[in-house]
């Protein structure tokens, strides 16, 4: 039996637009929660969120079969991480912070098996074959994986095209916080230059046909976004929602007067 046909990945690859949120409660049961809400994509956030791998395979598990697909978010692009993360079942990776073609060829060869990368062979005692279930796994892995690199700096921005032209990309996700931050507009996404660097990534992204993804805490960004080009979009995260809507349940009862 192959790999697990990745089906967020042949959605990408036919250019349909897929709409997710962040889960960073870090929690399987309220990614559970937020798995009812027919997003296609779920975000299980290692970067900035309490996350280990008992908690994002918990994640995985409780999204197996449902109609999100898991897409987990690595503090960093290291092998040993990714190696762990893919064995524990993840087929879609967003790498954060990637600045060079060198970096991202890299990360792909991270995420295959020899001869076109460095994972090490251990599927058959792992949850990725579910414990060999899936016994043609490893000939097959590598397809069903989907690499998304996130270019958020000036650095990377200049390199754009030499990342999206690395074989094994499969997308670019833009960083508008962390993009805005390099550009010298700390917590602040709507000045025009950081505007505009996101425009003309989108749109350089999405011309190559591979996805182009991008996140958004407000409705108006994210359909910016969207008529730019990102068809891998975020649309919130778990735990602004379940801040925004304690914080406004109890502002009926008693106006906040911090802020
Ligand atoms: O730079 C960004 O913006 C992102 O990469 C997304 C944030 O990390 C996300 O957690 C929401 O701000």
């Amino acid at each position: 039996m192959p790999a697990p046909t990745n089906t967020l990945k042949a959605a990408l690859k036919r250019g349909e637009t897929q709409i997710g949120c962040w889960a960073s409660l870090a929690d399987p049961y309220a990614t559970e929660v937020l798995s009812t809400a027919d997003f296609d994509w779920i975000l299980i956030d290692v970067e900035h969120s309490p996350n280990d791998l008992r908690t994002i395979m918990r994640q995985l598990q409780v999204l197996e079969g449902k109609r999100a697909n898991a897409v987990v978010r690595l503090p960093m692009g290291e092998d040993w991480l990714i190696k762990q993360v893919l064995d524990i079942g993840a087929q879609s990776l967003l790498i954060p912070m990637v600045e060079s073609a060198d970096q991202a060829r890299d990360l792909v060869r991270a995420t295959r098996y020899p001869p076109n990368g460095i994972r090490g062979s251990g599927a058959a005692i792992a949850r990725a074959s579910m414990f060999n279930t899936h016994d043609n796994y490893i000939k097959t892995a590598d397809a069903e994986i989907c690499l998304i690199v996130q270019v958020e700096s000036r650095a990377g921005l200049t390199v754009l095209d030499d990342i999206l032209a690395t074989e094994g990309i499969d997308g670019i996700f833009i960083g508008p916080s962390d993009l805005a931050v390099d550009m010298g507009y700390h917590g602040d996404t709507s000045q025009p230059e950081v505007r505009d660097a996101i425009k003309d990534a989108l749109e350089r992204i999405s011309a190559t046909g591979k996805a182009a993804g991008i996140i958004s805490m407000n409705d108006k960004d994210a359909q910016e976004y969207a008529e730019w080009g990102a068809n891998l979009l975020a649309v919130g995260a778990d735990i602004l929602m379940l801040a925004t809507a304690a914080r406004n349940a109890m502002a009926l009862w008693r106006p906040r007067t911090d802020r």
